[in-house]
């Protein structure tokens, strides 16, 4: 989509991660990057010190703006935005309320309830939560949680989501209309489950040839609101295997193929949950096989989870190139086991970060980096306390970053400071004190002294949406003042 932003230098330091790998480290640059009016980076310089420099090494004349970081200060940088592969944008309300619950009760308690409530009015929700400040008319409803999630979202410097939306047409409808107005990049998915025996009769397509209906009018509304997919494109979304009929997984299969569509889903989560799968899907020979057997397992398919996958469905899953969302706040919460993150990228495999909301507690992509680093120490204390499986922080900033844009399908688009390369920027800001020991509104304090990694280490432990002063994408500032 043509978005009209004015031609502008930045000029400041540029921090990103870049490179793959448990040795890549940061890349942190002092210089000037000049954006064109489409939002892509015409060129870097990593020489300018000054506005002047910048525009002579440009080319460019007064009527190219140039955005100053810090002015010397050293308290900020440029960072590419985050890329969110997993998020269900109805759970919002829900963060933090999940109890001591695992996955499939939590799925009957707090989940379905409330995503129910964004398009029945006779959700279980309504009934017992009755004293109710909240709209409740479902898409009034929806529109208020959407608006905020996203809003929120952009605010902690997530410039793309892949979203999970409801069953709920309108509802989904609204969500991709949201992202649009607010200028998020999304991926749309209204949510497929059809299957009686696991999904609530207030809460389920009705048959396959309902759940495909529905899904085209989400994608078609998706591509007349935007035909490149470049902002907001829709998702196919069987919920899990077993929330869907086989003819529903084969039908979504066969659509993808038909109309070239990314597909998301959640596997191997939970054991129970892999239990589950072996007695409803006795013919498939894994869980990943299932989806294989579908057809639904392609390098343009986001894998949630994938806690407990076999050797053998780990080379199945690398060898159709698909791709794997890690939620690692979700799986500590609900008790869900420990991804294996490090065995996933030897053997091959693409992989991002997801919050998971609401399964995960926060709607934060610095948290995932958080707890990608805590429980990537587990699994190396699991190891015999074998280092080589910890995400570290630079790594787990690359996993934000560099790989969500893989998973999503915008690998080489976005997550580092190249020509070519979209603005998707988040400016950071981190807090100062000052000589009488007073510090600024900020939840990372400085004291001076700090080299631009332990600043960085600050941020990832430290940092929340206070410290996100701005946002742009495609060169559109989303977020903060201008
Ligand atoms: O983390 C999860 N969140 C969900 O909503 C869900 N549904 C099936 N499996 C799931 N896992
Ligand atoms: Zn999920």
């Amino acid at each position: 989509m043509a978005s009209s932003v004015p031609r502008t230098v930045y000029l400041g330091t540029f921090i990103s991660a870049p490179h793959a790998g448990p040795e890549a480290g940061l890349e942190i640059r002092d210089g000037a990057v000049l954006v064109s009016a489409g939002g892509v980076i015409e060129k870097c310089d990593w020489s300018v010190r000054s506005a002047e420099e910048a525009r002579a090494v440009f080319g460019v004349g007064e009527e190219v703006g140039v955005r100053t970081l810090g002015e010397g200060e050293g308290n900020g940088f440029w960072f590419p935005g985050f890329v969110d592969t997993h998020i269900h944008a109805p759970q919002y309300p829900n963060t933090g309320i999940f109890g001591q619950s695992t996955l499939l009760d939590w799925l009957e308690t707090y989940t379905f309830p409330l995503e129910s409530s964004l398009g029945n009015p006779n959700s279980p929700l309504y009934t017992s939560h009755p004293t109710h400040n909240a709209p409740t008319d479902p898409l009034t409803r929806a529109k208020q949680i959407y608006r905020r999630v996203i809003s929120r979202t952009l605010a902690s410097g997530t410039t793309t989501a892949a979203y999970y939306a409801t069953i709920h047409v309108e509802a989904t409808n609204a969500l991709a209309d949201l992202a649009l107005e607010l200028g998020q990049r999304a991926l749309i998915g209204r949510v497929c489950m059809d299957e009686a025996r696991t999904c609530p009769e207030y809460y389920r397509d009705e048959s396959t040839e309902v759940s495909m209906a529905n899904s085209r009018a989400c994608v078609e509304h998706c591509r007349t609101l935007d035909p490149s997919g470049e902002r907001i494109k829709p998702i196919l979304t069987p919920r899990f295997a077993p929330s869907c009929q086989l003819s529903t997984l084969t039908a979504l299969a066969r659509l993808a193929k038909q109309e070239h569509l990314m597909v998301q889903t959640h596997i191997s989560e939970t054991t129970s949950e892999i239990e589950m799968v072996r007695r409803m899907f006795p013919d498939s020979d894994s869980y990943a096989a299932v989806y294989d057997d579908a057809g639904l397992l392609g390098e343009k398919t986001i894998l949630a989870h994938a806690v407990h996958l076999s050797k053998e469905e780990r080379a199945l899953v690398r060898e159709r190139k698909a791709k794997v969302a890690h939620c690692p706040a979700s799986n500590s919460a609900l008790g869900s086991g420990y991804c294996p993150v490090r065995t996933l990228l030897e053997e091959g495999i693409d992989v991002g970060l997801g919050t998971d909301v609401s399964g995960g507690f926060s709607l934060s992509v610095l948290e995932a980096v958080r707890q990608a680093y805590l429980v990537s120490r587990t699994v190396a204390y699991h190891a015999g306390g074998n280092t080589k499986y910890n995400i570290g922080l630079a790594e787990g900033l690359h996993l934000a970053t560099v790989g969500g844009a893989k998973v999503v399908g915008m690998e080489g688009r976005m997550g580092a400071f190249r020509e070519g390369m979209l603005w998707d920027v988040q400016e950071v800001g981190l807090g100062r004190v000052d000589g009488n020991g007073k510090g600024e509104s900020s939840a990372v304090d400085l004291f001076g002294w700090e080299f631009w990694e332990e600043k960085v280490a600050k941020w990832v432990w430290n940092g929340d949406d206070r410290n996100v002063k701005r946002v742009w994408i495609g060169g559109r500032l989303v977020h903060g003042q201008d």
